[in-house]
């Protein structure tokens, strides 16, 4: 509590007497009526105003429930919490920035460009590809300096889509900062790169502890996707695997994966394949083969299969699965087309009208995209492996993340196996 000149802002407040304060102060707070942004004040010996919300229907609530106390405008001081909210990177920025476009004559509507989130990198911040683009920003001298310090970073950043080159190269541009270089350090593995010319994905820490719980000690590992080590790291790490093939054709990625065996200190006991992985030159050695593209490892099934050793192992299968193919509000679903193949097994069962909450749609649709795998996986391992004595068991379904609205990052682990 307060007095009422000190730091004051002006907001609106309900006068009750000192004696009811605390009792009156709880019942709005349990009703979410109580205004945390700014201190109670005391007034006078025998009463407090206690910061309401000011909202319409908080008012009206108000109103019922206390319709004898007095309301009223007062000089508040900011609570703790909203000094805090006030001190926190994007507030500053905002409140830095809106001062600069002041001065420079920069249209408010220009404000949507001023990033709410990025991504940082110890003393390097990525801002999203949408923020600062109108020319109008050069009128400020010193801009990317100032949204630094702002964001407590020495090097920034600025983000564009992955480019789509299939070797997924960054498209990432330094604004403040020669050096791209950066290290992070996840579940005790060091993974250093050029954010400038690979990328990294964050969001795959729940495959990659996953994988880290294994126990691979007598397993040969293929990794046909292998970027700077995302997965390959985990299973030489901690799942201990003997051996791991990582194939990687961006030279800059399959550079970075080098250097973070060597930094792990694992590079005995991996072998790095730059080049396509479709043409992989490998014999059937693999007891474990990771498949980690997204949006779809399809293009490297052949292969997966090809390398799998004679009794055959397990394939982790990622893709991206669409969940809601809904039109309108009516809740529908209908034909998600993951193609048919050769033994007839359509995939397009999923013709529903009936009403499916959202995780009926994932179910569904994961269901649809995990047996279209199954049918065209079998279909492979007959004719690239030569018999009809194959038989795949899927063993498990992982939700990674959602990569977009209605799109989740899945994979299936599917167990190969020939029988005697
Ligand atoms: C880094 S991304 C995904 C890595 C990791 N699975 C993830 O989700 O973060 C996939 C990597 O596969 C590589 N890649 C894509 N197609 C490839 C191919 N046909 N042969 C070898 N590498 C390929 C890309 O260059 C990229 O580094």
């Amino acid at each position: 509590m307060t007095n009422e000149r000190e730091n004051p802002i002006n907001a609106l407040s309900l006068i009750v007497q000192l004696k009811q304060g605390k009792e009156i102060r709880q019942q709005l707070e349990k009703r979410g009526l109580f205004d945390d942004c700014h201190r109670l004040v005391l007034l006078g010996e025998d009463q407090v105003a206690i910061p309401i919300r000011q909202d319409m229907e908080s008012l009206e609530f108000i109103n019922r429930l206390w319709p004898d106390f007095i309301q009223r405008r007062l000089n508040m001081p900011l609570s703790k919490k909203a000094q805090a909210r006030l001190n926190t990177p994007s507030a500053k920025l905002s409140s830095e920035l809106s001062r600069l476009m002041n001065q420079y004559n920069i249209s408010e509507d220009l404000k949507t460009e001023i990033p709410r989130k990025w991504e940082k990198h110890h003393d390097l911040v990525i801002i999203p590809a949408t923020s600062f683009i109108s020319e109008d920003w050069t009128k400020i001298p010193g801009l990317w300096k100032v949204v630094a310090k702002c964001l407590s970073c020495q090097r920034l950043a600025r983000h564009a889509c992955v480019a789509s080159d299939g070797i997924r190269s960054s498209q990432i541009t330094m604004l403040l900062g020669n050096s791209g270089q950066v290290t992070h350090l996840d579940n005790g593995i060091s993974y250093s790169y050029d954010i400038t010319k690979c990328m990294f994905s964050a969001g795959n820490i729940t495959e990659k502890l996953r994988i880290a719980s294994w126990d691979c000690s007598r397993e040969i590992v293929v990794d046909l996707y292998a970027g700077i080590g995302y997965f390959t790291l985990p299973y030489l790490v901690h799942a201990k695997a003997a051996h791991v093939h990582a194939c990687e054709w961006n030279p800059h990625a399959a550079a970075a994966l080098r250097q973070n065996l060597k930094d792990n200190g694992v590079s005995d006991r991996c072998s790095v394949h730059e080049g396509d992985c479709r043409q992989l030159d490998l014999p059937p050695v693999a007891d474990r083969v990771n498949l980690g593209l997204i949006p779809s490892s399809e293009d490297g099934w052949p292969t997966a299969v090809r390398v799998l050793r004679h009794g055959g192992g397990m394939l982790h299968i990622h893709s991206n699965v669409e969940h809601s193919l809904s039109t309108g509000d009516r809740d529908e679903c209908s034909g998600g087309s993951y193609g048919g193949d050769e033994n007839g097994v359509s995939s397009s069962v999923l013709d529903c009208t009936i009403k499916l909450s959202g995780k009926e749609k994932l179910q569904q649709a994961c269901t649809l995209w995990s047996s279209y795998t199954q049918s065209r996986i079998l279909s492979l391992l007959h004719t690239i492996k030569g018999s009809n004595q194959w038989s795949v068991r899927p063993v498990h379904l992982e939700v990674v993340k959602s990569y977009a609205p209605h799109i989740v990052h899945v994979v299936l682990d599917l167990e190969c196996r020939i029988s005697d």
